[in-house]
């Protein structure tokens, strides 16, 4: 903690959204922020160099679960978007792909059983089989069919698989690219695409003896234990994110509940 307090200006902090700052939920279009994550990362801002969220969800999705916090930086669908200045930016690659994601929705909405919910996030769909976990191998054998027809790339989640633009990038690309004028910084994750962010950490600091990367796991059976065993902390649910950033703020001086 001490070292993220003396470098303050060049540190950072990186969230994943669902399952690490909002409860998992069957109804993806219901979640919320847990209790007091919000006033946590909008005082974390006033304290360290930089504090974004790095998700699956559409940067409009973002914007909209994190209102009126200018100093919070907000990336979504792995990175492809990002809110500037109040509007969504998104990669021109990315957007060529919109009319097979649009192709691939609609034949998700007409093939797969109904129990499936088929999330259209426009550059991205996101098939869900957590009302009905049995389905998954159909789920995924379906989808990499899909993939391999229309040149799509699947990335597999808590009980979700996706499909997305074959183009390059990741939590992982993403983190390595915003840490790059940091000498520290933190990840918070829960799921199997934060991995590549843990990753990434680690090679700054191999290549860089100076950095210092903290990674945080959200413990959880779907995803298994293989983040868990790469997180120098882990904490059992995203209600205690709060709590562990509530340590990180009373670390420093200036903080309003500091000592
Ligand atoms: O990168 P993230 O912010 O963690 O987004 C990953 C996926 O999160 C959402 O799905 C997950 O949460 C849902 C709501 O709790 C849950 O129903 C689902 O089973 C989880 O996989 C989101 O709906 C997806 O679009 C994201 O890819």
């Amino acid at each position: 903690m001490s070292a993220t307090v003396s470098e303050c200006t060049k540190s950072g902090f990186f969230f994943d959204f669902d399952g690490t700052i909002a409860p998992i939920m069957r109804d993806p279009s219901a979640v919320r922020p847990v209790p007091g994550a919000l006033e946590r990362l909008r005082l974390l801002a006033t304290l360290v160099g930089r504090v974004a969220i790095v998700s699956a969800r559409p940067a409009a999705f973002l914007r909209d679960r994190f209102p009126a916090m200018p100093r919070l930086s907000l990336f979504g669908l792995y990175g492809m978007q990002t809110v500037v200045d109040g509007r969504v930016r998104t990669e021109a690659e990315a957007g060529a792909w919109a009319p097979v994601i649009a192709r691939v929705t609609a034949d998700a909405a007409r093939e797969l059983p109904g129990e499936v919910l088929v999330e259209d996030k426009a550059l991205m769909v996101a098939l869900h089989y957590r009302s009905s976990p049995s389905l998954r191998g159909a789920v995924e054998r379906w989808a990499s069919a899909k993939a391999a027809e229309l040149g799509l790339r699947e990335q597999y989640g808590r009980m979700v698989v996706e499909l997305r633009p074959p183009v390059e990038g990741d939590k992982g690309t993403l983190v390595e690219r915003e840490t790059e004028a940091l000498t520290r910084a933190w990840y918070f994750g829960d799921d199997l695409s934060d991995g590549r962010a843990f990753e990434a950490l680690r090679g700054r600091e191999e290549r860089d003896p100076a950095f210092l990367g903290v990674r945080v796991a959200v413990a959880n059976g779907e995803t298994g234990d293989e983040l868990a065993r790469r997180a120098d902390f882990t904490i059992d649910a995203p209600e205690h994110t709060p709590h562990l950033l509530d340590h990180v703020i009373r670390a420093f001086p200036a903080a309003p509940y500091a000592g």
